[in-house]
C-alpha cells in the first residue's frame, strides 16, 4: 500500500511507525524509469520507502523553467504504487517553506562555484537546502540519487560528510534509452528534431570516454558536439571523480551540460585515463 501526504504532521507520523531502514528518492516529478530505478534499488535496501516529489522553487533561477516545470502527482503516485513505495511526500511550497523563503540557507562552497554552479548561480545552496530539510524530516537512513545529475550527487555526499549528516547517500548509474539519451524529465520539452539533435551529447560522452589521455577524450567529444547544429555547449569538462582537476592517469569523469533549443540538458560518463584504461 502506498500512502500519499501532503504535510509535515503526515510525514512525521508515518515515519513513526515505521520500523527498519528507511530510504528516500527525493524528485521534483514528472517520474520516469530513471526515477523507478532509484526506487527499485531503494526498495532492495530499504524496508520503508518514501518517495518526495516537490519541485523546489529555491533551486531554480529567475529565468529558468519553474513554471512550466511538468507535475504530473497522480502519475506519480501510480509509478510509486508500482515500485511498491510505502509513502510518497508530497509537501507545497507553504508546508516547506512555512512563512515564506527561508533566511538561513546552505552555502555550497568552492564544488557549488563550478560547471552547473557557475550556470546557475545559487542552483546547489537552494538544492542542498531543500535536500537537507527532506533528509531531517524524513529522518532517512539510506538516500539515493542519480549519477545523471552527478554534480549534486558529489555535494550531497560532501555536504553529509561535512555536516555529519547520519544518512548514507548512496549513487544511482545513469538510465538511459536504447539510443543513448539520458532520461530526464526535461526531455518532454524537446521536439522530434531537438530530441534528435540532443543524441550528440550521449554520443560525444560515448566516443570521449573510448579515448585514454585527457587531450583526446575532450577532443573526439568536441567534434561531435561541434557537427551538431542544434546543439550549444554551455560546457564539455574532464575532471577528477571528485570534480577535480583529471588526473593524467586512472578514473576520470567526461561532463557536458548544452542548450538543444530551449531545454538545457546534462550528461556524463566515467572515463579510464592512461596506463589504467
Ligand atoms: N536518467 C536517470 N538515471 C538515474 N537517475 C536519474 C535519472 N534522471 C534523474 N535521476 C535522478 O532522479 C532524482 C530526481 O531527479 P529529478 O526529479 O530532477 O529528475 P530529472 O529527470 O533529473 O529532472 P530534470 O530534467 O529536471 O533534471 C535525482 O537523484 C536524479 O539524479
Ligand atoms: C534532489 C532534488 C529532488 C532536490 O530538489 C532535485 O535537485 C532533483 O530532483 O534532482
Ligand atoms: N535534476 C536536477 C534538478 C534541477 O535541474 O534543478
Amino acid at each position: 500500500m502506498t500512502a500519499l501526504v501532503h504535510t509535515r504532521a503526515e510525514l512525521a507520523a508515518a515515519r513513526a511507525a515505521a520500523s527498519g531502514r528507511v530510504a528516500v528518492v527525493m524528485t521534483m516529478g514528472a517520474l520516469h524509469e530513471g526515477h523507478r530505478r532509484l526506487m527499485r534499488v531503494a526498495r532492495e535496501r530499504g524496508d520503508f520507502v518514501i518517495v518526495t516529489v516537490f519541485v523546489n522553487p529555491l533551486q531554480f533561477g529567475p529565468n529558468e523553467d519553474f513554471d512550466k516545470y511538468p507535475r504530473t502527482l497522480a502519475a506519480d503516485v501510480e509509478a510509486c504504487r508500482a515500485e511498491r513505495v510505502d509513502l510518497v511526500f508530497a509537501p507545497d511550497r507553504d508546508e516547506m517553506y512555512p512563512g515564506g523563503s527561508p533566511q538561513v540557507t546552505l552555502n555550497a562552497g568552492p564544488l557549488g562555484e563550478i560547471l552547473e554552479g557557475a550556470s546557475r548561480p545559487g542552483h546547489f545552496a537552494g538544492m542542498l537546502t531543500v535536500v537537507a530539510k527532506l533528509l531531517l524530516l524524513t529522518r532517512a537512513d539510506l538516500a539515493f540519487f542519480g549519477e545523471k545529475d552527478f554534480q549534486q550527487l558529489a555535494l550531497i555526499t560532501r555536504m553529509v560528510h561535512d555536516l555529519e549528516i547520519g544518512v548514507e547517500v548512496i549513487g544511482v548509474p545513469t538510465v538511459r534509452e536504447d539510443d543513448g539519451l539520458a532520461l530526464s524529465s526535461r526531455n518532454r520539452y524537446l521536439s522530434a528534431g531537438e530530441r534528435r539533435a540532443a543524441l550528440a551529447l550521449s554520443h560525444a560522452l560515448r566516443e570521449g570516454a573510448a579515448q585514454t589521455d585527457a587531450r583526446s577524450v575532450l577532443e573526439a567529444a568536441g567534434k561531435i558536439l561541434a557537427d551538431e547544429p542544434g546543439v550549444r555547449v554551455d560546457y564539455l569538462a574532464l575532471t577528477d571523480p571528485l570534480l577535480g582537476p583529471a588526473p593524467a592517469d586512472g578514473p576520470a569523469r567526461l561532463l557536458v551540460a548544452a542548450k538543444v533549443g530551449a531545454t538545457r540538458l546534462i550528461d556524463n560518463v566515467p572515463v579510464l585515463l592512461g596506463k589504467a584504461a
